[in-house]
């Protein structure tokens, strides 16, 4: 393990994973992030108080593949739902090797400044677009909560992932494009912002697409465990065929075994509420979707990457783009997010 960057944020190291490079994050409360380099796949999310809020499966690739757990990022479709149907499906990023950008690119980004030139770290392939600053708009208000921006940058620690168009996406994918994972660790928050930059010459065809992230909390008991916040959605419910779609249920959604639901249009944060306690999961920017995922005891026992029990143990509650595909025109900037807090 070497020490990558300090600061008074904490500490970013990087460490290998089942023989991969992935990142290790540390703050000075004690929180730990695990993050995979392949796919820029978050794997564990441990908060000071010991607890893991992520589920990870024990069965880890030996080679660079997605894992089953964390937190994978899913662009340019989710599953099989298009808009372009001859993507594999939940898209190529969580197969491609991301690439990191400097952290403290990714500090000032999050507060609206711009990077200076050259700021980026040495090797790294794809320099963010000029103007890659998110708008400090877009950092969720609760991130700071009655702190001012300067005090929550203190105890934030942050790490930059990007993925440029390759030869490989391009294969599957015309589109010239620059995505970043900005992930940042605030004391028993996790705030984790998509930014997709649409690189296309002008004048081309504006790109379509659906995305995700497809996190994977742990539960101690899935049928102790509840999501509440998704009234006024509208729930597609795809283990049926064909899909059925109808108004969400008023009440908190009580797990029982396999689902598979995509709500439409969710109005406000929603709570976790499990053995392992309350967490707020919030959404922002183009995530206007939720899915709701468990394999339940029957498609678990199918499933190679995970053990025939551990559908017991896991809630997919993922924030996704899927009912209205994005459309970015050329030079065009995406942002979307999901923001979890420990309640
Ligand atoms: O096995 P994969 O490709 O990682 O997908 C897992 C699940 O991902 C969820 O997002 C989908 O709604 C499910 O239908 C799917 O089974």
């Amino acid at each position: 393990m070497t020490s990558d960057s300090r600061g008074a944020g904490g500490t970013v190291e990087t460490i290998t994973v089942a023989g991969q490079p992935a990142f290790s994050l540390r703050n000075s409360v004690g929180d730990q992030l695990v993050v995979l380099q392949h796919g820029a796949q978050v794997l564990s999310w441990m908060t000071a108080d010991g607890i893991e809020r992520m589920y990870c499966t024990p069965r880890l690739p030996s080679t660079p593949k997605p894992v089953r757990g964390g937190v994978p990022v899913i662009f340019p479709q989710f599953n099989l739902r298009g808009p372009d149907f001859s993507l594999p499906r939940h898209g190529f990023a969580r197969h491609q090797p991301w690439e990191r950008l400097d952290a403290v690119f990714a500090a000032s980004a999050l507060h609206g400044a711009s990077a200076p030139a050259g700021d980026h770290e040495a090797g790294a392939r794809v320099p963010p677009p000029p103007a890659a600053a998110l708008p400090a708009a877009h950092v969720p208000h609760d991130i700071v909560g009655a702190e001012d921006a300067a005090a929550a940058g203190l105890h934030a620690t942050d790490l930059v992932l990007g993925l440029h168009a390759n030869e490989a996406t391009r294969a599957a994918w015309t589109h010239d494009f620059s995505l970043q994972l900005h992930i940042r660790m605030l004391p028993g928050q996790l705030d984790l912002q998509l930014v997709l930059d649409n690189l296309d010459p002008q004048g081309c065809a504006p790109m379509h697409f659906t995305a995700a992230l497809h996190t994977y909390f742990a539960v101690t008991e899935l049928t102790a465990s509840q999501v509440d916040g998704l009234a006024g959605s509208t729930r597609v419910d795809t283990l049926v065929q064909p899909n059925t779609q109808g108004p969400a249920g008023k009440g908190p959604l009580v797990l029982t075994g396999a689902i598979d639901d995509i709500y439409l249009g969710v109005q406000r944060p929603l709570v976790l509420q499990s053995g392992l306690g309350r967490l707020r999961i919030a959404m922002s920017g183009g995530f206007a979707d939720t899915v709701v995922w468990n394999p339940g005891p029957v498609n678990a026992a199918a499933i190679d990457d995970m053990p025939d029990d551990d559908w017991r143990r896991m809630l997919c509650v993922e924030a996704a783009c899927i009912g209205q595909p994005a459309e970015l025109p050329p030079g065009g900037r995406w942002l979307a997010g999901q923001h979890l807090q420990v309640m």
